[in-house]
C-alpha cells in the first residue's frame, strides 16, 4: 500500500495543485462537512487515485474494526493492558459501554452531576473560602492535567462568568510565584489535578500551595479539591472526599478534558456550557463511527496528514487558527499528536516502516504571518498548514476587524498555492522602473514557489459547541493515524527516562551527591550551577 502511495506521489509531485481546480467540482468533492463544521483539503495535491490509495490504507489496517472496538471498551491500550474511552465522557446520552461486563456510564454521569453541582454551589457562592465567596481557582497540574482545560478557557472566555481561573503547570517556581501574587489565599480554591498524583512538578506545586494557603487560612485543606484516578493518594493530602472528582484509568491523560480534569473550566463557563461543549465532542464521535470514509472529518484530516507527513516527506504541520483564543490549540496539539503518535516501534515491538507522526506547531493568525510564514512561503522546506477560521467572532460592534482577519487567513492558503512565478515578479520590478540585471536580482527575491498544501477548517463562531467538535475532531484524527501506523497511541514511554535521570539528578543539583557515573558535559553543567548558586 505505502509503495502505491509513493509510486502515485511521483507522478503528482510536480504537479501545480492550482491545476487541479480545473475541474469545477474541485473545491466541493475535497470538502467535507459535519454539522455546521467545514473541512477544505482542495488546496492539497490529493486527486481521487491519491484519495482511493489512502482510504486503501485503513481498509488495510483494519481502522473501521480498530474503532469500533475502541468504542465498545477493548483494551486497545496494549502495553498499558487498558481500554482507552475517553469518548465515554461525552456519551451523555448514547447508552451503555461495557467495560469487563460493567456499563461505566452510570459512575461516568454520577461523577459529571458532582462535578456540576460542586461547581454550580463555587459559581453561586454556597461553597465559599474562609474569607468569603470564592474569587479565585486554581488548576495545579501539568501535561494533560493542564493542557486542555488551560486552553478551552483561553478559547472560551467570551462564555466565563465564574470566578477569575489560573493554570499553574511547571516547577519552575516562578509559574506557581506569579499566580499566587495575584490571589488572596482566603477566596482561593486549589484543584489539584493529576490522574497519578505522583506527577513531581504538581505535587511540588501542589504543597507550595499549601503552605502559602496556611499561613492566611485556619484549614487550607478544605479549599482544595482534587482530580484524580487516586483517591488514596487525594486523601493522603489531606484532601476530603466530597471535594474528591476520580476518573478511571481508561481515561488517558491528554484525552482528559472532558471528565473531572475539565472541572476549572466548568467552573469558570458553568455546567451548561460545559454540557454543550461535551455534546460538540459527542456529535463528533457520532460522526466518525458512523461515516463513511470519503466523507468522514476525523478519517480524512488524517489521511491528509498521512499524505503529507508519511508520504510526501513533510516532518512538520503548522496550525494555524485564525480566531485568537485558540492560541493554545498548537501546544495542546502538541501533546495529543506528537505523545500519542510519536513512537517509533508497532503494537509488537517491530520498527516502523514509515515516519511517525508529525512536529506540529504554530501559533494564532494573523501574529505568525508577521513572524515566520516567511520562511513557509519562501523557506526551502515544504510546511504543510492547517488554518481554522471563524465566520464571526464574539465582539459584534467590531466584526469589520473579523472580516479583515478572515480575509487574511483565506490570503494565505491562496498565496500558498498559487505563489508568484518569475515572470510575475519581473512585470513587478519592470513597474518599478527596474530593467536588466537589477531588475533580474531584484524579481528573484520576490519569487514565492507556491505549491504549497494548506487545509482550511471553518465554523460559524467558536461557541462551546463547536470547541468540543473540533477537540475530538483532532482526537480521532490520531486515533486513525495510529491505527494506519499499527502503533499504540494511548501509552507515553518516551516521557520516563527524562523523569528517572531527573531523580538522579535531584541529589547532584542540590549537592548532597557527586557527580560521579555522570557523562562529562552534564557533569560540568552541574557544577557549573553549583558554582553559580544553585
Ligand atoms: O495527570 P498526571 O498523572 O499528573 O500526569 C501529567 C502528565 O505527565 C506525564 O508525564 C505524561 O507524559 C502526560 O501524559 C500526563 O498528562
Amino acid at each position: 500500500m505505502w509503495d502505491d502511495l509513493k509510486r502515485h506521489h511521483q507522478t503528482v509531485k510536480d504537479r501545480p495543485i492550482l491545476s487541479l481546480f480545473d475541474d469545477p467540482g474541485r473545491a466541493e468533492s475535497f470538502s467535507v462537512r459535519v454539522g455546521d463544521l467545514l473541512l477544505d483539503y482542495s488546496k492539497t495535491n490529493i486527486d481521487r487515485d491519491g484519495l482511493r490509495h489512502l482510504t486503501g490504507l485503513l481498509d488495510a489496517a483494519g481502522v473501521a474494526a480498530k474503532r469500533d472496538a475502541m468504542f465498545a471498551g477493548a483494551r486497545i491500550n496494549e502495553t498499558e493492558g487498558r481500554a482507552v474511552l475517553h469518548t465515554a465522557l461525552r456519551n451523555l446520552d448514547g447508552g451503555p459501554v461495557i467495560v469487563d461486563g460493567q456499563d461505566v456510564m452510570p459512575g461516568v454521569l454520577d461523577t459529571l452531576q458532582r462535578m456540576e453541582a460542586f461547581a454550580t454551589a463555587i459559581r453561586e457562592g454556597q461553597e465559599a473560602g474562609q474569607g468569603g465567596r470564592y474569587t479565585d481557582v486554581i488548576n495545579i497540574g501539568i501535561g494533560g492535567s493542564d493542557l486542555g482545560p488551560k486552553m478551552g478557557a483561553i478559547a472560551l472566555a467570551p462564555y466565563h462568568d465564574g470566578p477569575r481561573t489560573h493554570f499553574v503547570s511547571n516547577v519552575d517556581p516562578a509559574d506557581i510565584a506569579d499566580v499566587l501574587r495575584a490571589c488572596d489565599p482566603a477566596t482561593t480554591l486549589v484543584i489539584v489535578a493529576s490522574k497519578t498524583f505522583t506527577t513531581q512538578e504538581t505535587m511540588a506545586n501542589a504543597r507550595t500551595a499549601k503552605a502559602w494557603m496556611s499561613q492566611s487560612v485556619p484549614d487550607a485543606a478544605r479549599q482544595f479539591a482534587a482530580l484524580s484516578t487516586d483517591l488514596a493518594k487525594t486523601g493522603a493530602f489531606g484532601i476530603d472526599p466530597s471535594r474528591v472528582f476520580g476518573f478511571e484509568d481508561w481515561v488517558g491523560g491528554r484525552y482528559s478534558m472532558w471528565g473531572p480534569i475539565g472541572l476549572s473550566l466548568m467552573i469558570a463557563i458553568g455546567p451548561e456550557a460545559f454540557r454543550a461543549f461535551l455534546r460538540g465532542g459527542q456529535a463528533m464521535d457520532l460522526h466518525f463511527r458512523s461515516a463513511e470514509w470519503h466523507e468522514n472529518m476525523p478519517a480524512l484530516l488524517a489521511l491528509v496528514g498521512i499524505w503529507h507527513n508519511q508520504v510526501c516527506d513533510h516532518a512538520t504541520r503548522a496550525v494555524l487558527p485564525y480566531d485568537n483564543r485558540l492560541m493554545r490549540l498548537p501546544a495542546y496539539l502538541q501533546q495529543l499528536e506528537m505523545e500519542s503518535n510519536g513512537k517509533r516501534v508497532s503494537m509488537d515491538g517491530a520498527p516502523l516502516a514509515v515516519h511517525s507522526g508529525s512536529v506540529v506547531w504554530g501559533e494564532p493568525g494573523t501574529n505568525g504571518q508577521h513572524a515566520f510564514y516567511q520562511l513557509i512561503h519562501q523557506g526551502t522546506r515544504v510546511i504543510p498548514c492547517e488554518f481554522l477560521v471563524a465566520a464571526r467572532g464574539s465582539e459584534d460592534d467590531l466584526h469589520h476587524q473579523h472580516q479583515l482577519l478572515i480575509a487574511n487567513g483565506l490570503a494565505q492558503s491562496e498565496a500558498l498555492m498559487r505563489g508568484r512565478t518569475m515572470d510575475e515578479a519581473r512585470a513587478l520590478m519592470a513597474a518599478k522602473g527596474l530593467s536588466g540585471d537589477e531588475l533580474e536580482r531584484q524579481a528573484s527575491h520576490r519569487v514565492f514557489p507556491g505549491n504549497r498544501p494548506s487545509t482550511t477548517l471553518a465554523y460559524p463562531r467558536l461557541d462551546p459547541f463547536t470547541l468540543g467538535q473540533i477537540v475530538a475532531l483532532y482526537e480521532h484524527r490520531v486515533f486513525v493515524e495510529g491505527a494506519v501506523l499499527g502503533i499504540n497511541s494511548y501509552d507515553q514511554w518516551g516521557v520516563e527516562l527524562g523523569k528517572e535521570l531527573a531523580n538522579t539528578l535531584a541529589p547532584m543539583v542540590t549537592g548532597e551527591q557527586g557527580t560521579s557515573g555522570k557523562d562529562a558535559s552534564t557533569a560540568g553543567l552541574v557544577e557549573f550551577l553549583r558554582a553559580n548558586g544553585a
